[in-house]
Formats: structure tokens, sequence, C-alpha cells
């Protein structure tokens, strides 16, 4: 027996230390009510900060799906009764109180009591210390240890965003209508910095004109609504200063990996500008950002290649310039700047021209390759705009970022391909659990390499659920290969609760927010440890405690999974999570072979080599007798009617099968 698959077997948790306790489905994400999205409350000098979890002013109103597999299938009793429809037409202005700014001490105390590190990257006092490379780029200068922490005024209540920071009367109500009470860490320490930098900041010289700001924070924190509101706001406030009441501008870009992420960040803009005049778009195919345009934007949500390809049509060699966007948000940063997407991403960067442009990135996961990049282009275009550089932040929330705190984390080991979708499939039964903890309950995502896996183990799993519940249309598959239409249909559908299992690529790992996600299946091992952190952090969102994320692996995936062993033990770690209740042991960790930079690099760009094509890649119940059985058929058959026909093209019937397409993001 495989020394593997005994020690993971090891890894399994007694009943006690198990997901539930006792109100096992009161624990999972998608049941109950979440009253506090905050992960961290450490304990400072002595003083320890509580989660007001049992304080009833801090309810937010929500009802998510109750999912039962063996409901008939009446869609509306599985729909999550909208939230709207507990409240009343119009939020209440929300409260304001007196301001009040704390000290530098007490600043520095609670941020770290929400493991809350801002760091100053770069400043213009400290441009004597730009020097060339051997490139002769420009590159700054400043010694790790000497980056100096800043204490901004942390924003406490989301009243304070009118009393303190002056936030538009409109935009602070439509906050207050989606229910937000209590900031997350990430909105706690960059909203007033990107709102008011010199009200957050007022001891530092030099930032009262803005920053640029590099924030790392886990996946579902709400950092949209982090870099939303202020982009909002200050377009608001400048078109108020300068009394351009009524006019239409693109003032600031929001770039994302994927379209569904797209269409979500223009859901959450639209309810946020509500009365406010000003227009979110996504970017679509044919449109025209130009001031004449019968297309109004003032903020535009696009995946970099939809506007690249805008910026780059018409005349040969000319690519048009954005020189009203005083904003530019690269959500998901790592990837946009990876080489997956740099040429674009930069592209659009460059087309920004305006002097006064501010930049924030945004993700759960930044390299440190990343910042460097970052750092590098913002001294280059300062130098090439001969303009001065603004200051540059650095924002990061928890100890480190590879990391998925609030939920559990399994690793299952199966000796074949086919154990494995029996393994899952056993998982997807409504009576089953995780050691034995409350039942699993959909809604499941579930993540496979590539497009041509997660259609064939949709077809394998349609017949799974019973006809009563809903059958074959409970199940789905979202790829980058299908058309925009089938995308939207089937992220609506698993939004409202009609589709229990989606089966998906890692196009769906990043950003996409669903607030019921009890468990996510890594079907198979995630690419590298952000591509865990990401698909992972699809369930636990807001802070929701109890969801589960579970990875199989088999012999193939040996070489890599320590990656993913690494994130879960860092997880634990962070959780607080040590001994039996760890998912996993020390010795699976001690027991993994170390991933090497080559095989990491491998892993990276083109997922498991063996799952690509050939027939480890399929996804099939039948056994390898069987299907060698059936080839051996199908190729006596096919044998017979060439010789009957007597035609030989000169393939032969040995044409291999493409490539399997790594259907991670697109356009
Ligand atoms: N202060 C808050 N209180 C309660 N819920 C919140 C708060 N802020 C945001 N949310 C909710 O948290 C969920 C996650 O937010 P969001 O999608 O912005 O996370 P994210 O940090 O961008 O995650 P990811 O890294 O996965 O992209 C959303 O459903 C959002 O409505």
């Amino acid at each position: 027996m495989d020394i593997l698959k005994v020690l993971s077997r090891g890894t399994k948790k007694s009943a006690k230390s198990s997901l539930s306790g006792g109100s096992a489905v009161g624990k999972l994400p998608s049941s109950g009510t979440k009253t506090n999205p905050q992960l961290y409350h450490d304990e400072v000098r002595g003083h320890k900060r509580k989660r007001d979890v049992e304080e009833p002013e801090n309810k937010i109103p929500e009802v998510l799906p109750e999912v039962d597999f063996f409901a008939p299938k009446d869609v509306s009793e599985s729909k999550p009764a909208k939230a709207e429809s507990k409240k009343s037409k119009r939020a209440a202005s929300p409260v304001v109180e007196a301001a009040k700014l704390l000290s530098a001490d007490e600043c520095r105390q609670l941020l770290r009591s929400h493991r809350l590190k801002v760091t100053l990257l770069y400043k213009r006092e400290e441009q004597h210390k730009v020097k060339k490379s051997k490139k002769k780029k420009a590159v700054v200068e400043v010694k790790k240890d000497k980056k100096p922490q800043l204490a901004p005024q942390p924003l406490e209540s989301f009243g304070q965003l009118r009393s303190t920071y002056n936030l538009s009367r409109r935009v602070a109500e439509n906050l207050s209508y989606q229910g937000y009470k209590i900031p997350t860490e990430v909105q706690m320490g960059s909203m007033p910095l990107l709102i008011r930098p010199d009200v957050a900041l007022s001891e530092e010289q030099g930032l009262e004109n803005g920053v640029d700001l590099l924030a790392v924070a886990p996946t579902g924190s709400g950092k949209t609504i982090s870099f939303l509101v202020p982009t909002i706001n200050n377009i608001m406030r400048r078109r108020a200063q300068d009394k351009l009441h009524g006019i239409h501008e693109l003032e600031a870009i929001v770039i994302v990996p994927t379209r569904e992420l797209a269409y979500q960040i223009v859901n959450v803009g639209n309810q946020l500008v509500k009365g406010t005049g000003l227009k979110v778009v996504g970017m679509r195919k044919g449109m025209i950002l130009a001031a004449e345009s019968q297309d109004i934007v003032d903020i535009l949500i696009t995946t970099p290649l939809l506007l690249l390809n805008f910026l780059t049509s018409g005349s040969a060699n000319t690519q048009k310039v954005l020189p009203t966007v005083r904003n530019l948000i690269l959500d998901e940063a790592d990837v946009l700047l990876d080489p997956l997407f740099r040429e674009q991403t930069l592209g659009i960067w460059t087309a920004c021209s305006n002097p006064d442009l501010g930049l924030s990135f945004w993700s759960a996961t930044m390299g440190s390759n990343i910042e460097t990049l970052v750092t590098e282009r913002l001294a280059s275009r300062a130098e090439s705009l001969s303009i001065p550089q603004r200051p540059l932040v650095r924002l990061v929330v928890g100890l480190k970022d590879t990391a998925v705190p609030n939920i559990v984390h399994r690793l299952i080991y199966t000796a074949s391909e086919q154990g494995k979708l029996l393994a899952l499939r056993q998982l997807l039964r409504p009576t089953s659990s995780i050691d034995s903890g409350p039942p699993l309950r959909p809604p499941f995502l579930v993540f496979t390499q590539t497009i041509d896996r997660a259609t064939a183990l949709q077809e394998e799993l349609k017949y799974d659920i019973p006809l009563e519940a809903g059958g074959s249309s409970r199940i789905a598959a979202l790829h980058s290969g299908l058309p925009d239409a089938a995308r939207a249909a089937i992220m609506r559908k698993f939004r409202a609760g009609e589709i229990w299992v989606l089966i998906t690529t890692d196009v769906l790992a990043r950003g996409v927010d669903f607030a019921g996600v009890n468990g996510v299946l890594n079907y198979d091992v995630p690419g590298s440890s952000a591509a865990y952190v990401h698909r992972a952090g699809r369930t636990g969102r807001a802070g929701r405690e109890g969801g589960i994320a579970v990875t199989f692996y088999t012999k193939e995936d040996i070489p890599f999974v320590k990656t993913v062993a690494n994130v879960i033990a860092e997880s634990e770690k962070q959780a607080g999570k040590t001994g039996d209740e760890a998912g996993v042991q020390k010795w699976l960790l001690d027991a993994l072979p170390n991933v090497g930079k080559e095989d990491r690099k491998k892993l990276k760009e083109r997922g498991v080599e063996s799952r690509r094509s050939g027939n480890k890649a399929m996804i099939t119940s039948k056994s390898g007798y069987e299907r060698r059985k059936e080839h051996n058929r199908k190729g006596a058959i096919e044998g017979s009617k060439k010789r009957k026909m007597e035609v030989d093209d000169g393939e032969g019937d040995a044409k291999g099968k493409g490539d399997g397409e790594w259907g991670g993001f697109d356009d």
C-alpha cells in the first residue's frame, strides 16, 4: 500500500474537532447570518478586542439559500430571498458620528490588533536615493529595514466615512443600503487613506495629495468596495469643486482578469452610484471611449484585452491615449502583471497619460516580483513624463498572503483517477461529511485543470442527482470555451441556487463572489499556491466560517502537492489550529517532496502534464481494462471499415487528441 495513502488517512480528525461541534448545519457558511466580517482581533497590550458577534445591532440582514438535495425542483424554494426585499426602498442616512481622531499610538494598536501593516515604500524626499541601474532603469532604493511603517487612522465604522472623511451623503446612503455595518480590515486601512489621505495621515508630510496603493488582503475581505467607494467619491468631489455638474468623462478604469468578475464589479458599482449621476459600465466589443461618443462612461470595468483592442484599433502603429483617466485600478493585480496579461495591462497603463493618475493594485496574493515591477514602473513613468512620483504605500492584512485562515482544508489521496471520481461522488452524496462533521451541502464549486476535464466531469456526474431533485439541471460546467450568454446564464442560476454543483476551471478562481458556496472541491490540484488560495477563497467569504476546501490528489500529483500542503499549514497556523485540529499534520508535510523551481514553473503554466492529454487526462468511471477493451473494439471496427473501403489517407487512426487547453483566464 502506498505510504502517502496511509499518511493522508491519518490526517482525519476526530468528530470532536470537526467542522461543526454541536449545531453542524449552523456552521455552514451558507446558513445563518454573518455578523462580523473581520478576520482578526488580536489581543494588544492586555486588551482584547472582542468579535462582537452577539451584538444585535451589528447583525447584517441576510438570507442565503438553504439547499436541500432532495427537495422538489421548485426554484422559488431554493432561491435566496433578496436581502433587499427586507429593506425599505432607500436606507436612512447613516448616523453621522462626531469626528474624532485617534492618537498615533491608538492607531498603531488598533492596526496591530487587526494584523494590518501599512508601509511607505516610496516617498518623494527619498529621490536622492534614486539611481540608475545597469539597465538604465530608474529604481527606487529604499532599504528593506528603512521602509517606514505608517499608522493611518483606521476606519472603525462606516459612519465615520461621513463624519471624518466627508464622504458624499449619497454614496454613504448607498453603502448603508447594502447592509454593511462593520468595515473589514482592508476597508479599515485603505478607505481613509484613499478618500482623505490628509486626514488619515495628518502627521505625515507629502502624502496629502494622494498615494498609490498596493493592497494585499484575504479573499472575500471586501476589496471591491475598498476601491470603488473612494473612486466614486473622488470623482464626485472633483466635479463638485470644478463645478462640472452633469458632465460625463471617463475618469476611472478597473482592470480585471475575467468577464465574470467584470460583470460582478459593474453590479456592485451600480449599487454604489445610485442617485449620483455617475455611470459604471462594463467594456463591450465595439464600444467607443471618446468625449463625443454615445457611450457614456465615468467608471469603466474591463478585461485587459478588450480595452487594449479598442486602444490599438484604427490607424496602424498609433495607440489611443486616455488622458481623462485619473484613477487606474488593477484588481487581481498579480495575475494582471503576470506574463500572461502583462503586455496588455502595461499597454493600458501607458495609455493613461494624465499626470495626476492615481494607481492602486489589489489582490489576496502578491509576490515580491510584482511589488518590484510596480515600483520600477511607477518610477520610470514619473521620469518619462517628467512629473513627481506619487508616494507608494503597501497595505497588508494578515501575516502571510498564502493563507485562507477561516475555512477547513482537507487533502484526500486516491490511488487512481478512477478512485478520485469515486471519492468525489462520495463527497457529493447528501449524507456525506468530512471527519464525521456536518453533512456537506451544496452549493459546491468543483475545479478541474482543463476545459475538457470540466466538461467530461459534468458528463460523468450529470445523472448523480435524483430526478425528483432536479437531476442533471443541478449540475453545470462553466469555462472560457462557452459563449458569453451561456456563461452569464450559468452564473445567474448558480447564484440563485438552481445549480448546486458548478464544475469549472481557473476562470472562476479569482474574485468571483458567491456568498453561499459551502465547499470548494479541487478535483485537480491547483497550479500554484496562489491558485489554491484564490480557489479555496470562493468559500468562507466576508469572514464566514465553516466553508471547506477539499483537494484530491493522486500519484501524479505527489511531486506538486506540497505547495498546497504548505498553504494549508500556514492557514491553520494563522487560525491557531494545532495538533489534531490541523488538516495537514507535520509528518505529512515532511513526507511530501519539495517542489523544485522548474517544476513549480511548469505546473503554473501547464498544470499536471499527464492530465493534458492521453489516458490520464480522461475522466471516466470505466476501468483501464474496460477502456482498453473498448479502444481495441473501436480500433478493430475502424480497421475493418478501412480495409473494406481500401482507403488509406496516410494518417491512420492513431491521430492523438490535441493538447488539453488550460482554461484559466480569458480576454
Ligand atoms: N464590511 C462588510 N461587511 C459585510 N460584508 C461585506 C463587507 N464588505 C464586503 N462585504 C461582502 O463580502 C463579500 C466579498 O467581497 P469582495 O468580493 O469585495 O471580496 P474580495 O476581497 O475582493 O475577494 P477576492 O480576493 O476573492 O476577490 C461580498 O459579498 C461583499 O458584499
